[in-house]
């Protein structure tokens, strides 16, 4: 077939980027730093190889770091390539390919074609359970991290590093860890069940076993490199076994998940191993302002064994990055989410509460697990007793061991019993007879033999399934009867899940079989069935392109996680609490990599980029103490403009001229500003400390006097609608898509940690049906031969740390704004279209004053406490505000604030959850002094923050 017209590849790559291309070398490394099109040049290099070289697509694997990222590179080469072709890339997740391999191959080691895959929740569970069998004193989330980390390292990688943590870990201990991995693999094994660092480890067996599964491959292509593993550098060989063609994108600033085994190393490994790999370096930033860029680059250059390299913005020096000292500044998402569904702005949720770790969402995927696989024990364990059959843990606990006992898997062994066959004669058969017969094992029976009958034209497709078990288990009965408070929530989280699952259906005829291509003589397992696949693709997907929230293009505000917010970009980016104990966290073994970690955050703002620390901690978090600016921060903090740029025009013309958008009318900007309404950012005086002692010394210190750093009675400055949604809004276009094209909406995963709109509009009708029926019935229930050109500098700069000579640091430390060469280029892009509109203001809004300066600060007004306490109000990275500490009193100890302060970071400690680990949670709705859920599900734009980490 004839591809169709193509757009021309190079059109938009600068020469290093071109070169790393057409390179003909067969290993490529592209190192670089953030913004520099990393990802751009890798996807363009597919679809060089595809479409110029001829290399087949489905003979080329592209291995991403998130579901996201796979998604946006097949829709890039979609466009460039056409037909469809991009579709049989084999793309995805070193996880999801390595499965693809396994299904079709994997039983050629043995494997069962039919294995599922254990989630993080599953490996815990059984972990637990064992620990708790064997009596083990090992901690079980400390013991989980262990066994993760033994198989995650691969097999040809020891470090001095694993061999000193190995001898702090004792004899006694040792022997109980590895009883413990040898029961946890047993235990996998009898329940058919992989868990995620199995299926790389299975597939470097099968690729090793049977290098024939492979033989079609031409090139791979590996983004994020920094974050690969040791087994997935392996994995990474092994998948190029037979041409040995790889490319890789890395940047080893961006390297943040050490805490999850990633090797930094592999690039050293990859030089060495590849010493002809042609090193290309990509030196221009395309997506910060200078400024932001600059300031991003004095952080992560106090790190003095770093790998130097040059990175020069392409735009102009911009608006200053801000760091507010703020009274206080919650760090936890709740408050955030508060304050933006207050101001009726639409948000999305990343990197938080998985969506399918919500406790009904769980219970339905789990009776999806046991109808595809009723050998998963696990899944049945959790699901026998929900909804109530009067099945306590401990009858469950001891089913289980008699399943364990009788060698057979808890189904087959209730279902041969309740049908006569009484293998095991004790009592807690019998109960479970009494009470399940009835209905469980009929539901899973049942359902099976329809999804059997499919074959015979039975329509009963996946979302039909999931319907069926919904009615069988009358379970919004269940729902209402169980979750009293937010059972209407609950119930549009399973609306919102039955809407996912026929979305992936439909993706499944949209973006292809993930089938291997056929290679001649080697027979594939084919996998027919939609139910393994999306159970899969739940266990597997991180975080996915919600397709309907793109084709809108609905413009969300983004409260993301750091790690989640890797390889993405914004216009504007808010840092909250950049202090001492939130970043470096205060539990984090490794503090580079919170500083890489603060270097990512800065680096994905494209134009304003705040930072904000508290002066007063909570009393949870940091003992309600006086806090520290973050030491990341502390010798650079005077380079930062301590409030944000006004939004007058010169601003807003330098906003526009970055995001290569054109600029829209004052009218448009302004239209949804009250009149008289300043666009300085003076919400928050420059220095909240001085305000509190000039207001004492006013003599407003009365005794319980509240200190409020507010403003008295300022309009607010945002409105329904917001200026860069206005529809006189005309977005730049760019003849090319890359990570950060669909940034209002691409982050909202398919399936985890979202809140969608549809989501909030189904709890909103579910709200308003629940009340209705309430009224009417009662309750219910990466050395080297170089091949590169003498202008671009060697990527060894990557590898050996510098002195400074020769490679300029990009900022000189003085208290002035580091001022950029003069040979920086004003940007000059083939397609922007910087259209700056006429500079006066529109005669119609000639009633707004927008500040020019220096405001006086208005005097505070003589507050009684009572009334104070009534006013306080949450505000984007605030918490509410505490009452002062009169003079004198400072060593008094702070009265205790409402909440709990968190970070939206893992740290290196955030992996073991028992350690005191994990994300902090918001609470949930039902939590005391939460938001009544009804009071918040009535309200438009209302979004939901249930259960959320
Ligand atoms: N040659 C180019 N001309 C214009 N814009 C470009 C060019 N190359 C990349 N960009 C833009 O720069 C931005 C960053 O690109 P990309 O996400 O590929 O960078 P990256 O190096 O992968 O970033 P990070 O490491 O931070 O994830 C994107 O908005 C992309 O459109």
């Amino acid at each position: 077939m004839t591809p169709t017209p193509r757009t021309d590849v190079f059109a938009s790559l600068n020469a290093a980027q071109a070169r790393a291309v057409r390179s003909n070398a067969a290993t490529v490394a592209i190192l670089a730093g953030p913004g520099s099109g990393k990802t751009h040049t890798l996807t363009s290099r597919v679809v060089y190889l595809v479409d110029t070289l001829g290399y087949q697509p489905q003979d080329v694997i592209v291995a991403t770091f998130t579901v996201k990222a796979a998604r946006e590179m097949t829709e890039r080469m979609g466009k460039a390539l056409g037909n469809g072709r991009e579709k049989k890339i084999v793309l995805g997740t070193f996880h999801s390919v390595a499965r693809r391999y396994l299904a079709a191959y994997g039983q050629r080691i043995g494997l069962n074609q039919k294995f599922g895959i254990a989630d993080d929740g599953d490996s815990r569970a059984i972990i637990a359970r064992i620990c708790k069998r064997l009596q083990l004193t090992v901690d079980p989330p400390m013991a989980r991290g262990w066994i993760s980390k033994k198989k995650s390292k691969g097999t040809e990688l020891s470090t001095p590093v694993d061999a000193k943590k190995a001898a702090t870990v004792k004899g006694a201990q040792m022997q109980e860890l590895e009883t413990l991995y040898q029961e946890y693999q047993d235990h996998l094994e009898r329940s058919n069940l992989l868990d995620y660092d199995d299926l790389l480890v299975k597939c470097v067996e099968l690729l090793r076993k049977h290098p024939s599964c492979v033989a079609n491959v031409q090139a791979v292509l590996i983004d994020e490199y920094q974050d690969t593993n040791g087994v997935q550098y392996e994995l990474m060989k092994l998948f190029a076994q037979a041409r040995h063609r790889i490319t890789i994108v890395g940047d080893p600033d961006q390297s943040i998940y050490g805490w999850r085994s990633a090797e930094i190393r592999n690039l050293h490994r990859m030089l060495e191993e590849y010493p002809k790999t042609d090193q290309v370096a990509l030196e221009e930033n395309y997506r910060s302002s200078q400024s932001i860029l600059d300031l991003s680059l004095t952080v992560i250059q106090q790190d003095t064994k770093r790998y130097k390299k040059v990175l020069r913005p392409i735009h102009n020096r911009g608006s200053r990055p801000v760091l507010r000292r703020l009274r206080t500044s919650a760090a936890l998402s709740r408050h955030i989410e508060h304050a933006l569904g207050k101001a009726g702005m639409a948000y999305k949720m990343v990197g938080g509460f998985k969506f399918y770790e919500r406790m009904e969402i769980k219970v339905l995927l789990d009776y999806l697990r046991v109808i595809h696989q009723p050998e998963n024990n696990d899944a049945l364990g959790r699901i026998i007793n929900v909804p109530k059959r009067g099945i306590g843990d401990v009858t469950v606990k001891a089913l289980i061991e008699e399943a364990e006992k009788s060698s057979m898997s808890l189904y087959n062994l209730l279902d041969k019993h309740c049908r006569g066959d009484r293998i095991a004669k004790t009592k807690i058969m019998k109960v479970a007879e009494q009470k399940i017969s009835g209905d469980l094992l009929r539901l899973i029976r049942n359902t099976r033999k329809r999804v059997e009958e499919i074959s015979q034209g039975t329509p009963f497709g996946l979302v039909e399934m999931i319907e069926y078990v919904l009615t069988q288990l009358k379970f919004e009965q269940f729902i209402t009867a169980t979750y009293a408070e937010d059972h209407e929530t609950r119930w549009a989280n399973v609306q919102e899940f039955i809407g996912l699952a026929a979305d992936f259906v439909k993706d499944l005829d949209k973006l292809g079989d993930d089938s291997l291509p056929e290679i001649d003589g080697l027979q594939q397992s084919k996998e027919m069935d939609v139910l393994p696949k999306f159970l899969s693709n739940v266990a597997l997907a991180s975080d996915v392109l919600k397709d309907g929230d793109a084709e809108q293009n609905k413009p969300l505000v983004t409260i993301s996680t750091i790690h989640a917010a890797k390889g993405l970009e914004w216009p504007v980016v808010f840092v909250p609490s950049a202090y001492n104990g939130s970043i470096p966290h205060v539990r984090a073994e490794d503090l580079d990599e919170e500083r890489r970690l603060l270097y990512v955050a800065m680096t994905r703002a494209k134009t304003l980029l705040y930072l904000s620390c508290p002066l007063y901690g909570s009393i949870h978090g940091s003992g309600g103490e006086k806090q520290e600016l973050s030491p990341f921060l502390s010798p650079v903090a005077k380079f930062f403009a301590r409030k944000g740029p006004c939004f007058d025009r010169p601003v807003m013309s330098e906003v526009a001229r970055i995001l290569q958008r054109t600029l829209p009318p004052d009218e448009t900007i302004y239209k949804s500003i009250p009149p008289m309404t300043m666009t300085d950012d003076d919400l928050f005086p420059e220095d909240p400390e001085e305000v509190a002692r000039e207001v004492r010394k006013a003599g407003n210190a009365t005794e319980g006097f509240a200190y409020d750093d507010r403003r008295p009675k300022r309009p607010r400055l945002y409105g329904q609608a917001s200026s860069m949604s206005g529809e006189e809004e005309q977005p730049w276009q760019k003849g090319y898509a890359t990570t950060m094209d669909q940034a209002s909406s691409f982050t909202v995963s398919k399936l985890p940690g979202f809140v969608s709109a549809g989501s909030a509009q189904a709890a909103l009708a579910a709200a308003e049906k629940a009340a209705q029926q309430k009224k009417q019935t009662t309750q219910i229930t990466k050395k080297s031969v170089s091949s590169r050109p003498t202008n671009q500098r060697s990527i060894m700069g990557f590898i050996k740390p510098t002195s400074g000579a020769g490679q300029p640091p990009t900022v000189t430390p003085t208290a002035t704004l580091p001022v950029a060469p003069t040979t920086y280029r004003v940007p000059h892009l083939p397609n922007a279209a910087t259209h700056v509109s006429k500079s006066a203001i529109d005669p119609t809004l000639t009633s707004h004053t927008r500040g020019a300066g220096r405001l006086s600060r208005p005097t505070q007004p003589k507050r009684e406490p009572e009334e104070f306490k009534a006013k306080q109000y949450t505000c984007f990275s605030s918490s509410p505000t505490k009452p002062p500490v009169a003079e004198g009193d400072e060593n008094e100890e702070p009265p205790e604030p409402t909440r709990p302060s968190g970070s939206l970071h893992a740290t290196t400690m955030n992996m073991p959850k028992g350690l005191g680990g994990g994300f902090r949670r918001p609470a949930g709705l039902a939590r005391e002094g939460g938001i009544a859920p009804m009071e918040r599900l009535r309200k438009p734009f209302k979004p939901l923050t249930i259960n959320r980490n």
